[in-house]
C-alpha cells in the first residue's frame, strides 16, 4: 500500500513550477487564453457601468433614448464577453488535455528506464492508476479549475477597484469582511489536499488489486477464491470511500463556510448602502452597480474557494506523478559502445562477483565463471542456486556489489546499456507474448525486419506451420499475454523473436520446458541452429536438453560446484549424478 502521502517531499511551489514549465511549450495558446480571460472579465465588469447608466439615466430620468443606448451597450458587452469566454474555455481545455498527454508520455518514457528492482516495490496496477486517474485530475485542474481560479481572481480585483470608485466607504466594509472569508480557506485547504492525496493512494490500491486478480484469474477460479478476492476488494473500496468521505467533508465545509460568510457580508453591505441612498449620499444607480460588483466579488471568492479544493487535489495528484518522474534509475548507463569487430561472438566472464538482492542475504560471494567466445554452456543446479540472477546481472538489471562482469575485456558497467543489451537475445522461462498480432510479436526482436524475414525466423523456430493454421495467419491477434496460444506455441514465438533479433549472445532459460516430445525435438533443432556461432548460456532443469552442450556448470547456493561434460560430471560430481538419477538419465 502506498502511503507516502504524509511524507510528501514535493511542495506546491514545485508542482506549480512543473506545470508552468509544461505550459511554457505552448506560450501562444497560454497568451491567447489569458487575453481572452482578461477580455471576458473586463467585459463583465463593464456591465456594471451599463447597469448604473441604465438605472440612473434611463429608468430614473424617464429617458427612453438613453435606456435604449444603455441596453444596446449591455448587449454588445455581453456578446464580447461570451465570445471571449468561448475562446478561453476552448484554449484552457485544450491546454489541460495537452499537458496531461505530455505528462503521460514523459512519465511512461521515464518508467521504461527504471530497473526491475523499482517495479518489484511498486505494483503495476498502482502505476496504471497514477497514469490514468492522476493525469486526469491534472487535466481537469489545468483545463477548468485553474482557469476558473484565475478568472475569479481577476474578476475579484476588478470588482474591488470599481467598487472603490463607486463607493469607498462601502468598499471598506467589504474589505473588513474579506479576512473572515480567508480564514476557513487557510485552515481547511491543507486538509482537503491531504485527503485528496490519500484517496488517490487508495484508488491506486484498487487498481493494483484488479490487476492482480484478473491477471491470475485462472488460479482465483480454480481455488474457488472469488468470494475471498471480492471481500478483499470490497474492503479496499470501503477504504477509498472512507478517505473520500473525509475529503468531501472538508471541501463541503470550506464551500459552505465561504458562502455563508460572503453572502452575509453582502446582505449587511446592501443594508448599509440602502441607508446611504435614503440619506442622499449615494445614487440608486451607484448602489445597483456597487451591489452588482459586490455579488461578482463574492461569487469570485466562492468560486475560488470551490476550485481551490480542486486545485489542491491536482497538487496531490501531481505530487504522485512528480515522484515517479523524480525516481532516479538505479542503473546508470556506461558511455562506450561495444565493438569487437563483430567477427566472433564475445566471451563472457564473471570475475569475483559479489552480489545480494536488496534486503536479502549474500547470494554470490566472489563467484568466477568464464564462457568462451561461441561456447555453449549449460547452468544446472537446484532452485534458488542463482542461475537466473546471473542472466539479470549480465543484462544489468541489477549491479554487482563487487567484482566485474565483462563482455570480452569490456566491463558491462562501462558499456552503454543499449549497446550491451543489443548484444544479447533472451528467451525466458515463461515466454512473453504481447497482445498484438503474431507478426508484431516476432518482429519485436527486430522492428526493421521485413515480413519475409519474420516468416523465415518463424519457419526456423518451427512456428510457421501452426501460425498458418491460425484464423488470420500472421495477422491473428494473440490476446492479452497470448491467452490464445498453447505454452509450446508461445515458446516457439519467443524463439522466432530471438532468431530474428540475431544477436551474438544468447540466454536461454529452460526454453524447451513447455513442449511435447515432438515439438521439443523440432525446437531443439531450431535452437541448435540458433546457437550456431553465438555465445550461449542455457539454464536447464532437465538434463536431457543439455547433454550435448560444450560444458555444463553445476551451481549450488550461489557457488559453482563443478564444471565438465555430461559424462565427466556423471562420473565425478555427486550432485550432478543425483540430478541425473532423478531424471533417469544415468
Ligand atoms: N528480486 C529478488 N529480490 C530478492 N531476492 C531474489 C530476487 N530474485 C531472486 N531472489 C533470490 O535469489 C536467489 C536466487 O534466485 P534465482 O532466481 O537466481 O535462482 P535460480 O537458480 O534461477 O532458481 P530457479 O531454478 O528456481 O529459477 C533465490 O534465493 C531467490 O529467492
Amino acid at each position: 500500500m502506498s502511503d507516502s502521502s504524509t511524507h510528501s517531499t514535493v511542495t506546491t511551489t514545485q508542482v506549480l513550477a512543473w506545470i508552468s514549465s509544461l505550459l511554457a511549450h505552448y506560450r501562444l495558446k497560454v497568451a491567447g487564453a489569458i487575453v481572452a480571460l482578461l477580455v471576458a472579465a473586463g467585459a463583465w465588469l463593464l456591465l456594471g457601468q451599463g447597469i448604473k447608466l441604465a438605472v440612473d439615466q434611463g429608468f430614473l430620468n424617464d429617458n427612453a433614448d438613453m435606456l435604449n443606448k444603455a441596453v444596446l451597450g449591455v448587449l454588445v458587452i455581453t456578446a464580447v464577453a461570451s465570445l471571449a469566454t468561448y475562446v478561453r474555455f476552448y484554449l484552457m481545455t485544450w491546454l489541460g488535455e495537452r499537458i496531461s498527454a505530455d505528462i503521460r508520455m514523459s512519465v511512461f518514457s521515464h518508467l521504461l528506464t527504471l530497473p526491475p528492482s523499482f517495479f518489484a516495490q511498486l505494483r503495476t496496477g498502482e502505476v496504471i492508476s497514477r497514469f490514468t486517474s492522476d493525469t486526469t485530475i491534472v487535466q481537469t485542474v489545468v483545463g477548468m479549475s485553474l482557469s476558473m481560479a484565475i478568472r475569479s481572481t481577476i474578476t475579484f480585483i476588478g470588482s474591488l477597484v470599481l467598487m472603490t470608485i463607486t463607493s469607498p466607504i462601502l468598499t471598506l466594509c467589504v474589505l473588513l469582511a474579506v479576512p473572515a472569508v480567508l480564514v476557513p480557506i487557510r485552515l481547511l485547504a491543507p486538509q482537503v489536499r491531504k485527503y485528496a492525496r490519500l484517496s488517490q493512494d487508495r484508488v491506486a490500491d484498487l487498481g493494483a488489486h484488479i490487476d492482480q486478480s484478473l491477471h491470475e484469474i485462472m488460479t482465483v477460479q480454480a481455488f474457488n477464491a472469488e468470494p475471498l478476492e471480492a471481500s478483499q476488494f470490497n474492503a479496499s473500496v470501503d477504504a477509498v470511500m472512507t478517505t473520500a468521505q473525509r475529503r468531501i467533508h472538508y471541501r463541503s465545509l470550506l464551500i459552505g463556510l465561504i458562502m455563508l460568510l460572503s453572502l452575509s457580508a453582502i446582505v449587511l453591505i446592501a443594508w448599509f448602502g440602502a441607508r446611504q441612498v435614503f440619506s442622499g449620499d449615494m445614487s440608486a444607480g451607484e448602489l445597483s452597480a456597487f451591489l452588482f460588483y459586490a455579488v461578482m466579488a463574492g461569487g469570485s471568492v466562492a468560486t475560488v474557494s470551490e476550485v481551490i479544493g480542486e486545485v489542491q487535489r491536482g497538487v496531490g495528484a501531481s505530487e504522485r506523478l512528480l515522484e515517479l518522474l523524480a525516481t532516479e534509475p538505479a542503473i546508470h548507463s556506461g558511455e562506450t559502445d561495444f565493438d569487437n569487430g563483430n567477427t566472433t561472438p564475445p566471451a563472457i566472464s564473471f570475475n569475483n562477483v559479489t552480489f545480494q538482492y536488496p534486503g536479502s542475504s549474500c547470494l554470490f560471494n566472489k563467484l568466477n565463471l568464464d564462457v568462451n567466445p561461441g561456447e555453449k554452456v549449460a547452468l544446472v543446479g537446484a532452485s534458488g542456486a542463482g542461475k537466473t540472477t546471473l542472466f539479470q546481472l549480465l543484462l544489468r538489471f541489477y549491479d554487482v556489489k563487487a567484482g566485474c562482469i565483462c563482455l570480452d575485456a569490456e566491463p558491462v558497467t562501462s558499456l552503454s546499456l543499449s549497446s550491451l543489451r543489443s548484444q544479447i537475445a533472451m528467451v525466458s522461462q515463461e515466454p512473453v507474448v504481447f497482445a498484438t498480432s503474431v507478426i508484431e510479436n516476432i518482429r519485436y526482436g527486430n522492428p526493421l525486419a521485413s515480413d519475409e524475414q519474420v516468416k523465415k525466423a518463424a519457419k526456423a523456430a518451427f512456428a510457421h506451420e501452426f501460425i498458418e493454421e491460425l484464423e488470420k495467419g500472421y495477422q491473428t491477434q494473440l490476446g492479452e499475454r497470448g491467452v490464445r496460444l498453447s505454452g509450446g506455441q508461445k515458446q516457439r514465438i519467443a524463439i522466432a523473436r530471438a532468431l530474428l533479433a540475431d544477436r551474438p549472445v544468447l540466454l536461454l532459460d529452460e526454453a524447451t520446458s513447455a513442449l511435447d516430445a515432438r515439438s521439443e525435438k523440432m525446437v531443439q533443432e531450431a535452437l541448435n541452429k540458433l546457437m550456431e556461432g553465438r555465445t550461449t548460456i542455457i539454464i536447464a532443469h532437465r538434463l536431457a536438453t543439455v547433454k550435448h552442450v560444450d560444458r555444463i556448470i553445476v551451481m549450488d547456493k550461489g557457488h559453482v560446484v563443478s564444471t565438465g561434460k555430461h559424462d565427466e560430471l556423471l562420473e565425478n560430481d555427486t550432485l550432478y549424478r543425483e540430478y541425473a538419477e532423478l531424471q533417469l538419465l544415468s
